[in-house]
């Protein structure tokens, strides 16, 4: 549905977007992840219409952004970081503002708002001026106006900056919905949202896409080696020096365990080895049993960190 080709942005003498291409299907919510500064504000405003880039293209369906502008902007809803809401008009006058500059046929207005405003719980402040709101109610006519119209594609910056939690938890079902049969680009600084919503992550560094895939994959491809936590019940230094005769560990690291009686460790392989197996005959044959055994992946958190301090070192170290 969305295809990036080579995508760059100069702003003078400074190259915030140094070649990103990437493409996005329908029926996906593809995560946007990088630090301030990295260039994800610039892609969203060229993807919407909003700058135009030094070079590279961006087609929409099969409406291509440079030569076709307006039939791209029909197709996409743009939340930006900073919603464009009018502050002295009620939230039913800008509502129904946007769905006029939007071209939506007079006869829909009243059932996509209606379905637009229980959905995004505004009924309690619908005829109120938007500029005595809350930030929480703010942000969803926000949101309420980047889906006005129904568009294909939708382009959402922090979604859910400023609600509460319980508002959190039903904007984030709402756009799982929406995602079902469009296409959605989410610029998030929340990691957990990425890892609710997104089957796919692109994060972006310095203008570069610097890693791409699901968060499941990518924890896969960064970390060196399997990485274990066992629970054994027995004396640490014993359990320690049985573990340390297992083939193919590069690392045994001790770790405090609440329950008396038993101690922890993590444990990493070498490379892709599985040593599940003699971990359980060398336990077992030392009469040290096992009481838990759990793999531990990389959290976004870490996938994020890693990436981004691994580029910034190469770079300086460059
Ligand atoms: N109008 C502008 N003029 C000059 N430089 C700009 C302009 N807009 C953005 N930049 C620079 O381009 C780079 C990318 O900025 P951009 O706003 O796209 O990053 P971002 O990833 O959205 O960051 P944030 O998470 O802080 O919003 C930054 O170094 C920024 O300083």
């Amino acid at each position: 549905m969305i295809k990036v080709r080579d995508l760059r942005k100069r702003y003078g003498s400074k190259e915030a977007l140094k070649g990103i291409s990437f493409v996005v299907e329908k029926g996906e919510i593809l995560g946007f992840l990088g630090p301030n500064g990295a260039g994800k504000t610039t892609t969203m405003q060229i993807l919407t219409g909003y700058l135009s880039p030094t070079s590279g293209t961006v087609t929409i369906g099969e409406a291509d952004l440079l030569r076709d502008p307006l039939e791209v902007k029909k197709q996409v809803g743009y939340l930006p970081e900073n919603p464009p809401v009018y502050r002295d008009m009620t939230v039913k006058e800008y509502l129904n503002f946007v769905m006029e500059l939007k071209g939506v046929p007079r006869k829909e207005r009243n059932n996509q708002l209606s379905e637009l405003v229980e959905r995004l719980q505004l009924t309690d402040v619908y005829t109120r001026l938007i500029g005595n709101l809350s930030k929480g109610y703010r942000q969803r006519v926000g949101l309420a106006q980047a889906i006005c119209g129904d568009p294909e594609v939708l382009i959402l910056d922090e979604p859910t900056v400023g609600l509460d939690p319980q508002q959190i938890i039903t904007i984030r079902e709402f756009i799982r919905e929406l995602g079902r049969d469009r296409t959605v680009i989410l610029s998030t600084h929340i990691l957990p949202e990425v890892s609710a919503l997104c089957e796919r992550v692109l994060i972006i560094n310095q203008g570069e896409i610097v890693a791409e895939g699901s968060p499941a994959e990518l924890s896969h491809r960064l970390q060196k080696g399997q990485s274990l936590r066992v629970k054994i019940k027995g004396e640490s230094e014993v359990v320690e020096n049985n573990l340390a005769q297992i083939s193919n560990i590069s690392q045994i690291t001790s770790v405090e365990s609440e329950e008396t009686g038993t101690c922890d460790f993590i444990i990493t392989a070498d490379g892709d080895a599985d040593i599940r197996e003699e971990l359980f005959y060398t336990m077992a044959k030392a009469n040290l049993p096992i009481l838990e055994l759990k793999p531990i992946d990389l959290s976004l958190e870490d996938i994020f960190l890693e990436l981004v301090t691994e580029e910034s070192t190469e770079r300086g170290a460059a």
